[in-house]
């Protein structure tokens, strides 16, 4: 059983569990994030997922060429690709998951409401080299398992955590990369302070990455300041993809 949740995300987690198997059969390398985060970070750039989402229940929305969007990313020194794949609130979809995994070299991460191995089948079988899990939708018991079960295709996942509460449940559970969430999922308000304060407390020996409401280079170097190693970047890059030479 997954934790008491309310709002839209019980929707979402609902629908995630739904959600049908793809008959693929993957048909490429797995490439690590954690390895393209460090060797972008000793060529002393700023390692950038950028992030293709389309819409988002707190009212963004943008319309791109998936492939167009991906190739800019890569060609500009994106170090990976974040793809929603979540079709209800984010109109994401399994095929921008598949196209863009089938166009760049570069690592990409599935994002989704991760709460079954099947859904962890979908993402290796796509073609995606991390997928997120979000500890606020999940059990300590389930993120654990999950984890154990990404690993089993050499995908290391992504754990999102909120606070403090959350990270230590994500180092319990042995997760090697951690990203602090600025948005609130139930409220969607932005809060870099607390991010701030949660990365300076992740040890140095996991990869830590900032998620959302990242529009500036001021903003990455701040952040740096705190530890982060990464940063996620999906809004402000889906309404302008040239940006990101600026924040590299
Ligand atoms: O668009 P932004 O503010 O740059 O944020 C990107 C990414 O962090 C955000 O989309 C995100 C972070 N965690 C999530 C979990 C599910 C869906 C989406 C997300």
């Amino acid at each position: 059983m997954v934790r008491f949740l309310t709002g839209w995300l019980k929707d979402v987690v609902n629908n995630a569990y739904s959600r049908p198997y793809v008959h693929k059969i993957r048909d490429k390398p797995v490439f690590s994030l954690i390895d393209a985060i460090r060797k972008v970070k000793e060529e002393n750039k700023n390692p950038i997922i950028a992030e293709y989402k389309r819409a988002s229940p707190s009212g963004f929305s943008a319309d791109r060429d998936p492939i167009e969007y991906a190739k800019e990313m890569e060609r500009s020194g994106a170090v990976g690709i974040s793809v929603l794949t979540e079709d209800k609130f984010f109109s994401g979809s399994y095929d921008y998951l598949f196209i863009i995994s089938h166009t760049v070299k570069i690592p990409v991460l599935m994002k989704d409401f991760v709460v079954t191995e099947r859904q962890i089948d979908n993402a290796y079988n796509l073609g995606a080299d991390s997928i997120l899990l979000i500890v606020r939708i999940l059990t300590e018991r389930e993120l654990e398992s999950l984890i154990l079960y990404a690993r089993s295709y050499r995908l290391e996942p992504l754990v999102e955590i909120f606070d403090e509460n959350e990270l230590e449940m994500a180092l319990n559970a042995g997760a090697k990369i951690i990203g602090v969430n600025s948005r609130d999922l139930l409220t969607f308000a932005i809060d870099q302070e607390r991010v701030k304060r949660v990365l300076r407390k992740i040890p140095s020996n996991v990869i830590r990455v900032a998620e959302s409401g990242i529009t500036s280079k001021e903003q990455i170097e701040e952040l740096k300041k705190y530890g982060a190693d990464a940063f996620l970047i999906g809004s402000s890059l889906m309404k302008e993809p040239s940006k990101i030479k600026e924040l590299i």
